[in-house]
């Protein structure tokens, strides 16, 4: 049988079937999702990038010779598939609602925003109203094919020990008036719900939500500072009655953005990459 692309919702762009992606934030994940675009890992068009620094944008967009935008409306009024959202938990709403509004799915990064669960039931109104799809990669953490599919059993615990080193936590520490200086060794920063977790590390902590919407189960948090490591550590623990589920990954953080792992960045290109497969594997 004959693999007829238009089936898979992207375009011939130079005679090549080609997803039409755009960028709203232009900091480390989307510096990844570009690079890999020039490497040739994944092969999407670049069409269009906003940041609020412009200079961010530009610098970026210069690279795959993307149109430079100067708002989130403009962006989304651009031939485009999918709009990337890689920005703050802030931008989230803005960016899904005129995204669908204007007919394109979505990828949210910025999971955290899904705390604000009528936000999640607006959003997915919006897009079944408009039969449009948003997308929310596994991102830092793993095993989330897995846990979905024993959400559909009994859930009885879903916990998540999350690991940084220093950096990776500092901005969110500092906020809270932690003495920094003074910690020598692995010290617990929080234990609580995901809802918690987010709002205290808004940056750090997307994963909870990635986890708990995936389980549909109110997940526990627990957030390690260790000086001594240099890994982003993640523990996923799922008791279900289909047995149970353990995973760690231990991810390096990214360069541009010590607080974010590069495998993060990598389970949105993953996810891109599978948008124009014929066959996708994993849950
Ligand atoms: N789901 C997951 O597993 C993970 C999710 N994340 C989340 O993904 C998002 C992107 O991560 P990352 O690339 O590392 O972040 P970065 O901070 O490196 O880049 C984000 C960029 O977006 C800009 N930005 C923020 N808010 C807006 C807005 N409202 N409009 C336009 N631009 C905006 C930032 O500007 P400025 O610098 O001025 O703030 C920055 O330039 C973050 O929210 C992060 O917390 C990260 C890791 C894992
Ligand atoms: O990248 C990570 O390790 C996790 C992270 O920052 C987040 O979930 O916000």
């Amino acid at each position: 049988m004959k693999l007829d692309p238009s089936n898979l919702n992207i375009k011939k762009i130079f005679g090549v079937w080609m997803l039409r992606i755009g960028l709203v934030g232009c900091g480390a994940i989307a510096t990844s999702i570009v690079n890999a675009v020039l490497e040739g890992i994944i092969n999407p068009k670049v069409v269009a990038l906003y940041d609020r620094s412009i200079y961010k944008a530009e610098k970026l967009g210069r690279l795959v010779r993307a149109q430079v935008c100067h708002s989130i409306d403009e962006l989304v009024r651009k031939d485009l598939d999918v709009v990337i959202e890689c920005a703050s938990i802030q931008a989230v709403e803005e960016v899904a609602i005129k995204a669908i509004e204007n007919r394109k799915d979505v990828i949210v990064m910025s999971v955290g925003a899904f705390k604000d669960l009528n936000l999640y039931q607006r959003l997915y109104s919006l897009a079944k109203k408009h039969n449009r799809r948003i997308y929310i990669p596994s991102g830092a953490i793993a095993g989330i094919d897995a846990i979905k599919a024993v959400s559909l059993g009994k859930i009885y615990e879903v916990t998540l020990i999350t690991i940084k080193p220093i950096e990776g936590l500092r901005d969110s520490l500092e906020k809270q008036g932690f003495d920094i200086d003074k910690i020598s060794e692995p010290t617990t920063v929080f234990e609580g719900s995901f809802s918690e977790a987010i709002e205290k590390f808004p940056q750090n902590i997307n994963v909870s939500l990635v986890l708990h919407l995936a389980s549909n189960y109110p997940t526990k948090v627990k957030i390690v500072v260790d000086p001594n490591i240099s890994v982003n550590r993640h523990e996923v623990i799922v008791r279900g009655s289909t047995g149970t589920i353990r995973t760690t990954v231990e991810n390096t953080p990214s360069k541009e953005n010590p607080r974010t792992s590069v495998l993060a960045a990598y389970s949105v290109i993953r996810l891109i990459k599978d948008l124009s497969e014929p066959i996708v594997i994993g849950t």
